[in-house]
């Protein structure tokens, strides 16, 4: 389990809106045992963004547990997130972290390159995410990468998250590849039961802790 301080593991969640039930689809996510929350939200309807992220960030700060805004960093800080992720389209991780500030989670998407993640492990990223490993729903044409990209960016010493097409019956191999945590969108908030979604997804990394 991961809290606002501690080392990402486990289920990164990433929001699908927009939605109309979004804040209740992430809570519960979280109560089935998500460890990270990213907010992600393709609009340009900034009151919107602005006042579902407020929502989100009380929601995580009661569940102890970060949240991540995609892409836009001025609403990280307006919403008082713990970071922002970032991607080759967006604000570099440099200008993100003088904004931020040197508490903020800042995670960058490094594709299928190692030489991205080796770029940005030494410019400070906090962890560094890979994929998509599988077909995605939410992004068909996303980039391919493999379980061994995996393996060699462990050299790195961050926390990697995998994403891009997962469920439960494929994450198994890119955590044992070495995935810290797996960021999924379509088979956590498509599903009918979210929180039970959730949790068969937090027990591929801590099994014990829904018989607690
Ligand atoms: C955890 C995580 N990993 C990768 C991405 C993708 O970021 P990006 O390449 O910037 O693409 P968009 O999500 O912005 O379409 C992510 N959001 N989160
Ligand atoms: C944002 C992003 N980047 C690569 S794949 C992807 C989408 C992941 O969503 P899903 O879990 O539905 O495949
Ligand atoms: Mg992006």
């Amino acid at each position: 389990m991961t809290s606002t301080s501690g080392r990402l593991r486990g289920l990164y969640a990433i929001s699908d809106g927009p939605r109309a039930d979004l804040v209740d689809a992430c809570a519960a996510a979280l109560a089935g045992g998500a460890s990270v929350l990213q907010y992600r939200d393709k609009t340009t309807d900034a009151p919107r963004r602005l006042a579902e992220t407020r929502a989100l960030q009380a929601l995580c700060a009661r569940h102890r547990v970060p949240l991540i805004v995609n892409d836009d960093v001025d609403l990280a800080l307006a919403c008082g997130a713990a970071g922002v992720h970032l991607g080759e389209d967006d604000a570099t991780p440099a200008t993100a972290r003088a904004r931020l500030g040197a508490r903020a989670i800042i995670g960058v998407s490094c594709y299928d390159s190692i030489e991205r993640a080796r770029h940005y492990a030494a410019a400070g990223a906090d962890y560094l995410a890979f994929g998509a490993f599988f077909a995605s729903p939410t992004k068909p044409h996303a980039r391919v990468a493999t379980p061994r990209l995996l393996r060699e960016a462990k050299a790195f010493g961050l926390p990697l998250v995998a994403i891009g097409g997962i469920t439960h019956d494929n994450a198994r191999g890119l955590i044992d590849a070495g995935a810290d945590a797996v960021a999924v969108i379509s088979a956590l908030f498509g599903a009918r039961d979210v929180r039970a979604a959730a949790r068969r997804f937090s027990d591929l990394f801590d099994p014990d802790a829904s018989r607690r």
